[in-house]
């Protein structure tokens, strides 16, 4: 049996323990069923970012008027070309990690599913490999709900909505989180007519006046169904009819594309870790400590597929981690994650970072919260803003940032101060400390700052 230093199953994140360990000497494996690079290259952040780009031209187009601008209309995308384009950059970014691979003579990739056939021994392309350190990446995939109708159509998913190269005159979407609202924003903005049904409200993970924000502007360009159920799928004659139910009625919605959004499931099923003593929870996700140690010596998990943060950066961090501590300082350390932000990259966006007003009331900790509009800066009025703002809330006792919310232009860029703050362990007064460029877009966190510090002074 071939024996490695290191075997990793799965080239997103995994990659932290491929190339960086092969340069200090250590063999690695780096198993990969699908294309080199893992969801985010191939069939997530990065095709879905260079979709979105365009389409947030658009949008601010669209709005061109309300600066007297005559931007000539209608606005149109060569979609297919576009499409194409992402589709040629992101396989050649993944087609560029194979050679690099094959010149390392410290790294074995193998293009195949690996499958456990005891705790620490996979077997690939009928072969078993071994290795002192196992690392599971293992990602997930879109969980499909189980909607009457729904199995055989041709509906989309994320990774078929980022391949597609005709734009649908109607499409339909069902979800209200990350995926469907990016995906959905995109394609309305490149002129499909798109309708958003939404079993409860959308993005129902941020803090609420954030969900309420979000509702409220998204809902002004587009056609969303907020607390509406899918009872029933149909498909014929190139046709999607969805019934769709909300308290007071039920009525079909028809469209000529379906992008089904309703979130992820693990990719466990994969691995046959029922030769293991590898754990899962009841949803699939691989059980990990505080030093991302599976239930199996020698075992580790990171990723999505161990069911704590879903996002690229996190699992970099995770990765970086580990290879940090088991391959440079060589000593077992428990992780203590930094602040983890996020956004969600629709027109408005959205970014976040540290805990939502309802986790602080839940938990007891006390808090004060301070809301500052886009439009009461100098560049909010440039930008005419509306319905845009920051959110922070922050702890009267020790004066540190709480939680970040911003609603707004640039708020993935934006919601940096507060991470660097964050994780500084920096107060409100670090923040209105320095001199802000005027008139910038950080001048609107400033802002909230100084707010923030009025209530504290008055309370
Ligand atoms: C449309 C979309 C947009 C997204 N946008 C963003 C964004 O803007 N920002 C962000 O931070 N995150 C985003 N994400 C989430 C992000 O892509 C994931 O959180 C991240 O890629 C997870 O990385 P991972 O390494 O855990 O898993 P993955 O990148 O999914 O890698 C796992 C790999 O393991 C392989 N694999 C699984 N089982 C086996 C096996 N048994 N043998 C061999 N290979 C196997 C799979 O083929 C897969 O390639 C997006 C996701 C999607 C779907
Ligand atoms: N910008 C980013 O960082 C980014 C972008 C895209 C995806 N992602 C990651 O990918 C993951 C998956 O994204 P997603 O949008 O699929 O999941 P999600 O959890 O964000 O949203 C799923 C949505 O589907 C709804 N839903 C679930 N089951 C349903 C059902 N049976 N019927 C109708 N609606 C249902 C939920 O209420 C929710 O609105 C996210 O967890 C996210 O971390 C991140």
């Amino acid at each position: 049996m071939k024996k490695y230093d290191i075997l990793v199953i799965g080239s997103g994140g995994g990659t932290k323990l491929v190339t960086p360990p092969s340069k200090l000497g250590y063999k690695v494996a780096i198993l990969e069923k699908d294309r080199l690079g893992g969801t985010c290259l191939n069939r997530g952040c990065i095709p879905s970012k260079m979709l979105i780009h365009p389409a947030e031209i658009l949008a601010q187009a669209k709005d061109a008027s309300k600066f007297q601008l005559g931007i000539p209309g209608p606005f149109s995308v060569d979609f297919k070309t576009l499409v194409e384009r992402v589709s040629a950059t992101v396989d050649a970014d993944s087609d560029s990690i194979i050679p690099a691979y094959e010149k390392n003579p410290n790294i074995d990739f193998y293009p195949h599913e690996g499958r456990f056939v005891e705790n620490k021994v996979v077997k690939v392309n009928g072969e078993l490999i071994t290795a002192d350190r196992i690392f599971i990446a293992a990602g997930c995939r879109p969980s499909i709900p189980n909607i009457p109708g729904l199995a055989g159509t041709p509906y989309m998913t994320s990774r078929e909505a980022l391949r597609r190269t005709e734009l649908p005159k109607r499409l339909l979407v069902i979800g209200g989180g990350y995926i469907g609202l990016e995906l959905g924003f995109a394609y309305s903005a490149f002129g499909s007519k798109t309708t958003f049904i939404v079993r409860n409200r959308m993005l129902s993970h941020e803090d609420k006046d954030i969900v309420d924000g979000f509702e409220k502007a998204f809902s002004k360009r587009e056609d969303v169904r907020l607390g509406t159920e899918v009872k029933k799928v149909d498909y014929k004659d190139g046709i999607f009819r969805l019934e769709c139910k909300n308290p007071s009625e039920t009525y079909i919605l028809e469209g000529d594309a379906l992008l089904v959004a309703t979130g992820i499931k693990p990719n466990t099923d994969w691995l046959d870790l029922q030769h293991t003593d590898i754990q899962t929870d009841e949803k699939g996700y691989i059980k990990t400590n505080e030093y991302f140690e599976t239930t199996a010596d020698g075992v580790y998990a990171l990723g999505d597929t161990i069911g704590r943060y879903f996002f690229r950066h996190s699992v970099n961090f995770e990765g970086e981690f580990l290879f940090n501590s088991l391959y440079v300082d060589k000593r077992r350390t428990p992780v203590e994650y930094p602040p983890v932000p996020h956004s969600v990259f629709t027109h408005p966006q959205v970014a976040a970072v540290g805990k939502t007003e309802q986790q602080l009331k839940e938990e007891g900790t006390e808090y004060i919260s301070a809301i500052n509009p886009y439009s009461s800066s100098a560049t909010g009025m440039a930008r005419l803003s509306e319905d845009q703002f920051v959110k922070i809330l922050v702890s009267p006792k020790t004066r540190k940032v709480l939680g970040a919310h911003i609603l707004g232009d640039e708020a993935s860029n934006l919601i940096h101060l507060f991470i660097l703050l964050m994780t500084m362990g920096g107060t409100l007064d670090d923040l209105l400390k320095m001199i802000y460029v005027h008139p910038a877009l950080p001048e609107i966190a400033r802002n909230a700052a100084r707010k923030a510090r009025e209530i504290l002074s008055s309370s």
